[in-house]
C-alpha cells in the first residue's frame, strides 16, 4: 500500500477547480492542505520534500492537456503520478457587487478556463480584453481583496471580472455576473496526485499507467512503430500528445496514458519493446482510473495468455515440443 500523504499541496488558491480534486480525494482527509501559485510550485515542491504529494491538472475534455503539468513531469527528477481525480467544471463571470455585464472591459482567468468560454466572451463581451492568471481562483481572489480594501499596496487589478468556480466567486465574496459560460456543457478536468518514487499503487483491474517516451532519432514511421508496442499486446492508449523536448526545433517526445497496470503481463512486454527502441522510457506510474472502468483486454492478451506462451518459450527451449 502506498502511505497516506501527510502534506498535499495543490494548485491554489482555495477555490480553484484543482483544490476541488483534492477535496475529493478519499486520502486527503486529515492532511496538510498546502497551496500554491503554480504548478512548476506546486511540483517543485514534492521533488524538495517540502509536501508529500501533489495535485496538478493533467488534462480537460474540452481544452486537452496541461502543458505545464506535462512538462513538469516529463523533465526533472523523477516522479510518480499515484492517483487521479475527475472534475466536473463550470465557470461563472464574478465581479464585485455591482458590476454590470456592460462595465466588464478587461477578464482574469486562468488559460484552459478562458480556452472554454471563448465562445461565451464572444457573443457577449467581444470587446474585452483577456488578462491571464494563474488559476481561476488566484483571479477571483484578486478581485475580492480589492472588494475587502485589501488590495491596496499593490493597487487596482487590471481586470473587472473573474472567470471562475461558482464556489471560488461565493469564497471570494463576488457578485456573479453571468452563470453557465462554459461554451460545453459536462466539461470535465482530470487531476493527479504526483508523489516522489516509491511503492506503487496495487493493481485493481482498472488502472491506468503513464509513460513519456523519447525517440532515438526522428525517422519515417517513428511513432507508428512505437504505438505497434501496444497494438501488438491489445492495450488501449487514452491519451496521446506530443511535447517538445525543448532540445531543437522539431524535437518532440510523446506523453501517452494506456489501460492497464505496469504488474500486468501485456503492459510489461509493451514496456519492454518499448525500452529496447527509444532513447529513453520515462515510467510516470499505474495508478486506479478516477472513473474505475475496467481495461479493455483484447483476445489473447490476458496475463493467462503471456503466462502461457512463456511457459510454452520455456519447453521448447528446453528441448521440448
Ligand atoms: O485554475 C484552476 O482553477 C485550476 O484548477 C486549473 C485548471 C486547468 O489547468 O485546467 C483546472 C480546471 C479548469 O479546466 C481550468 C483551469
Amino acid at each position: 500500500m502506498t502511505p497516506r500523504p501527510r502534506r498535499l499541496g495543490y494548485l491554489g488558491p482555495e477555490g480553484t477547480f484543482t483544490s476541488m480534486a483534492l477535496d475529493a480525494w478519499p486520502q486527503a482527509e486529515g492532511a496538510q492542505r498546502v497551496p500554491f501559485g503554480s504548478v512548476d510550485a506546486a511540483v517543485a515542491a514534492v521533488r524538495a520534500g517540502e509536501v508529500d504529494a501533489t495535485m496538478v491538472p493533467i488534462e480537460n475534455s474540452v481544452e486537452g492537456g496541461v502543458s505545464a503539468t506535462l512538462d513538469a513531469l516529463a523533465n526533472g527528477d523523477p516522479l510518480l503520478v499515484t492517483g487521479e481525480v475527475l472534475v466536473p467544471v463550470s465557470f461563472v463571470l464574478a465581479a464585485r457587487s455591482g458590476t454590470a455585464l456592460a462595465d466588464v472591459r478587461a477578464v482574469g482567468t486562468h488559460s484552459h478556463a478562458w480556452a472554454q468560454v471563448r465562445g461565451w466572451m464572444a457573443a457577449n463581451l467581444p470587446g474585452a480584453t483577456y488578462v491571464p492568471t494563474l488559476s481561476t481562483a488566484a483571479a477571483a481572489q484578486t478581485l475580492g481583496a480589492v472588494h475587502e480594501g485589501r488590495a491596496a499596496a499593490s493597487g487596482r487589478p487590471v481586470f473587472d471580472a473573474a472567470v471562475c468556480a461558482p464556489a471560488a466567486a461565493t469564497l471570494h465574496r463576488l457578485e456573479v455576473v453571468a452563470d453557465g459560460i462554459g461554451d460545453r456543457t459536462g466539461a470535465v478536468t482530470r487531476f493527479v496526485l504526483v508523489a516522489r518514487p516509491g511503492a506503487l499503487p496495487e493493481p485493481t483491474g482498472a488502472d491506468k499507467t503513464t509513460v513519456v517516451l523519447y525517440q532515438r532519432q526522428d525517422h519515417a514511421g517513428g511513432l507508428l512503430e512505437l504505438l505497434e508496442q501496444f497494438a501488438a499486446r491489445g492495450i488501449n492508449m487514452t491519451r496521446l500528445e506530443s511535447r517538445p523536448t525543448k532540445a531543437s526545433m522539431g524535437s518532440y517526445c510523446f506523453s501517452v496514458d494506456i489501460e492497464g497496470h505496469v504488474r500486468d503481463e501485456r503492459l510489461g512486454e509493451a514496456l519492454m519493446g518499448l525500452r529496447r527502441i527509444c532513447a529513453e522510457v520515462r515510467f510516470l506510474g499505474s495508478y486506479p482510473r478516477a472513473d474505475r472502468q475496467r481495461a479493455t483486454i483484447a483476445p489473447q492478451a490476458s496475463d493467462a495468455d503471456f503466462a502461457a506462451a512463456r511457459a510454452w518459450l520455456h519447453t521448447i527451449r528446453d528441448g521440448g515440443v
